[in-house]
């Protein structure tokens, strides 16, 4: 069991707050010029990652505060207990242990006094040899075809994190094979998804731990159809079938054979799942040799999350420096901004991982808590975002911390492209910290040649504040074994603020009432009788869909 502990309770927390009202004046610019060795003292390296947080509203005493701060919760009692298989997801009696998943050193893990370690191994050799033969082409299809085409149908946990490293390791990919993501129930994502591909030469991967999500069932269902209405007969299911799940009896309905079906287990979160048999479309496109990559890089930051002191630890200290602005400046959110056009599902991948995790408004004895937990996550690639929203994050009226990723080197070196990019990367932070002062600004406006009322209009506008905060992660080229290594960092990051806000990340009850509703409201949708049952707006939005249908 974990030792609850009220966060505000802490006794780091009220020096904590006493700190912020020292500091939260100061600015980073002053702070630099106080301390030539600020980039060492606030640079921490792991693997080919350099985590640069300098460029945050801290100081020496802050850090020391906030490392006491994680020290009170309890961190490093609550990292042993989920690397040994305890039940810290207590809202649904389980395990979590994404870590076993990866753990490429093969020691035992124990769930219930069994160790898990050979039934992942076996699912990883299954998905070797499966990858294998479908890679090769020595796996045919109804007509005697190699797959050209891999169609992954899953959402949430079962779709965004095979989305985001396959994008990311593009490439990576093996020729021959394209892969393609059905998600929405939206009929409209399978129909465009089904233009593409045909079926004789296509494999589907129906992605659901709990083979039950009405989406991915529904598009599960029309893929299956479509199958049989395009020339496939259903005993040839098995050759284009296959399902990620935890449920076999459910697969075993859904009419695809157990031959085919690739296991994981309760222990495993949806939104931790991709190192799991859900990243099976992973394995398929880049190769099981560059999916064992993947599993070693989350491996090797497991094992420096696990045994690093805590003021050298990557995942923790990005998880302090969030909980400094989160829980003292106010701010509601944080944006990741990835310099790398291959991993433009990056942040769209950490909605679900930090959203779903930290999203919670009680505390681990069921009182609602009086403090921020988990923040918004947002984010875009640089340099488009740049272009767009970049403004409110320089000169708008709220704090946005922004973590800047970037690889040195390229997968695509073309020109002076990779410079350039980096150009902006670097200015982006720099601009951030410093800002531009009022005298700065005039001073430009003057040499411009403005006149001196013309200078006196503008200078409000062309002032930059600065003492924006900003980590900068930059490591050496986006393989599988640094993605592998990022990921599990952000997933250390969101567990360490569960700790500390002493809060729940492993369940997501919040997604239930909506699911609930939806399926109340279903039946009502399929007849034009006017619909009373609910509030007035839904009454009334109801009833205008069946009229703009009937019309
Ligand atoms: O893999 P499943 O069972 O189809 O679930 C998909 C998603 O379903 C959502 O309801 C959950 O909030 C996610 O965590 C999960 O990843």
């Amino acid at each position: 069991m974990l030792q609850n502990h009220r966060f505000t309770d802490l006794p780091a927390y009220a020096q904590l707050l006493a700190h912020y009202d020292e500091l939260k004046d100061r600015h980073m610019r002053d702070l630099f010029a106080e301390d030539p060795d600020r980039f060492t003292r606030f640079t921490r390296q792991f693997d080919d990652i350099l985590l640069d947080f300098s460029k945050n509203r801290i100081t020496a005493e802050t850090l020391t505060l906030l490392l006491q701060l994680a020290g009170q919760a309890g961190l490093t009692d609550a990292i042993g207990k989920m690397f040994s298989g305890d039940k810290i997801n207590r809202t649904e009696d389980r395990a979590v242990l994404h870590v076993a998943l990866r753990n490429r050193s093969n020691t035992p893990v124990l769930v219930d006094d069994k160790d898990v370690m050979p039934e992942i191994n076996e699912v990883l050799a299954r998905m070797k040899r499966f990858s294998d033969r479908v890679q090769s082409g020595e796996w045919k299809g109804y007509t005697g075809q190699a797959i050209t085409d891999v169609v992954n149908i899953g959402i949430g946990g079962s779709d965004l994190g095979p989305v985001m490293v396959t994008e990311a390791l593009k490439p990576y990919a093996k020729a021959g094979l394209n892969v393609h993501f059905v998600s929405n129930v939206d009929g409209v994502h399978i129909y465009e998804t089904l233009q593409t591909v045909k079926p004789e030469t296509t494999l589907f991967l129906i992605a659901s731990k709990t083979f039950t999500t009405q989406e991915t069932m529904t598009n599960a269902q029309t893929a299956r159809q479509w199958f049989l209405e395009n020339g496939g007969s259903e005993g040839d299911i098995a050759k284009h079938f296959a399902a990620l799940s935890t449920n076999r009896s459910e697969v075993e309905k859904f009419g695809i054979d157990v031959e085919n079906m690739f296991g994981f287990w309760d222990w495993v979160g949806g939104r931790y799942s991709l190192w799991s048999a859900i990243g099976l479309s992973i394995a398929l496109y880049v190769g099981f040799d560059n999916f064992e990559e993947l599993l070693a890089g989350g491996h090797a930051m497991d094992q420096h999350f696990r045994d690093t002191p805590a003021e050298q630890n990557l995942p923790v200290l990005l998880a302090l420096i969030g909980i400094w602005y989160n829980n003292f400046f106010g701010a509601q959110t944080e944006a990741i901004l990835p310099y790398d056009q291959y991993m433009h599902r990056f942040a769209a991948y950490f909605q679900q991982g930090d959203m779903e995790s930290n999203g919670k408004s009680v505390d681990r004895d069921g009182n609602p808590v009086d403090y921020q937990t988990g923040p918004i996550i947002w984010g875009e690639p640089g340099t488009n975002g740049q272009h767009a929203f970049y403004q409110l994050i320089h000169q708008g009226t709220k704090l946005i911390p922004c973590d800047f990723l970037a690889p040195a080197i390229s997968q695509r070196p073309i020109g002076e492209h990779h410079k350039i990019l980096m150009a902006n990367y670097f200015a982006q932070t720099e601009a951030l910290m410093n800002g531009k002062t009022a005298e700065e600004a005039a001073e430009e406006l003057r040499k411009a040649g403005k006149s001196p009322d013309e200078v006196n209009a503008l200078t409000p506008f062309k002032e930059f504040s600065g003492n924006r905060p900003t980590n900068s992660i930059l490591f050496k080229k986006l393989t599988p074994r640094t993605l592998g290594s990022l990921i599990a960092l952000y997933e250390h990051k969101i567990f360490t603020q569960g700790v500390i806000w002493d809060i729940f990340s492993f369940d997501q009850w919040g997604v239930e009432l909506g699911k609930q509703l939806a399926s109340r409201i279903l039946p009502e949708l399929q007849d034009d009788a006017p619909v009373s049952s609910h509030d007035s707006s839904t009454n009334g939005l109801m009833n205008a869909f069946k009229k703009f249908r009937t019309e």
